[in-house]
């Protein structure tokens, strides 16, 4: 691991009409860590992701990604980031394989092995089965896996994720820690605000807020 930050906060606040969304927060992640972000309800963990996409504006201090603000409007800030804070658009008449590749296949180009970098992130949550399904035929834990294959096929040096356990079974969770700890092996670096403890203990490091 490099010991220059993929992903910064100091001191980062948020308040709004006298109102703390986030009260001051500082850490660093870096290249290759896998680091869960924790608090309770309304402690501000999306508040901050949200901040780091350059979606919600600080009220004090700084966040930065590879030492730049995000403007999600710019290529390299898109190339440079995946994310699943807000919900992934998905097609209704395209099957969980044909969207799956079709997003590969935009970052990494329409090649058999763009195919089959696709197909492996369906198998490796459990999708394979379900792979010439539509959305609407899906569960919502099934949904989740998807929203989940749709952000981890593509590059990406910062994975953004909130709360990725949502509607899973403890088994699924289990995939998704897996997969994301050997993610961080790779040298992605991973900030997941996230109540779920398997996800806390495949982590390298903890932020605790509120
Ligand atoms: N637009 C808004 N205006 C005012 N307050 C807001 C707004 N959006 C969120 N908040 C408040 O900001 C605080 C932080 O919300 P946030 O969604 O970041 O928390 P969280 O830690 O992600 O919570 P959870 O674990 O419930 O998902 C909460 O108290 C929430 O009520």
């Amino acid at each position: 691991m490099s010991d220059v930050p993929a992903i910064e906060a100091r001191d980062a606040t948020v308040i709004l009409d006298g109102t703390t969304l986030l009260a001051p927060t500082t850490f660093a992640v870096l290249p290759g860590e896998f680091r869960c972000l924790t608090g309770g309800n309304g402690s501000g963990k999306t508040t901050l992701l949200r901040a780091f996409l350059g979606s919600r504006r600080l009220t004090g201090g700084a966040v930065r990604v590879r030492g730049e603000a995000v403007d999600l409007a710019r290529p390299r800030h898109r190339r440079l980031i995946a994310s699943l804070v807000e919900p992934v658009p998905v097609a209704r008449d395209m099957t969980l394989r044909e969207q799956v590749t079709l997003v590969a296949a935009s970052w990494h180009g329409n090649t058999t092995a763009t195919a089959e970098r696709a197909a492996e992130v369906i198998g490796r949550l459990g999708l394979t089965a379900l792979g010439e399904r539509f959305p609407a035929q899906l569960s919502s834990g099934q949904l989740q896996l998807f929203s989940l294959a749709l952000t981890l096929v593509r590059p990406a040096e910062v994975v953004l994720l909130d709360e990725p356990e949502r509607h899973l079974d403890a088994d699924r969770v289990g995939l998704v820690a897996t997969l994301l700890a050997e993610r961080a092996r790779q040298g992605t670096s991973l900030l997941v605000a996230t109540h779920e403890t398997a996800l806390v203990d495949a982590c390298d490091g903890v932020t605790e807020l509120g």
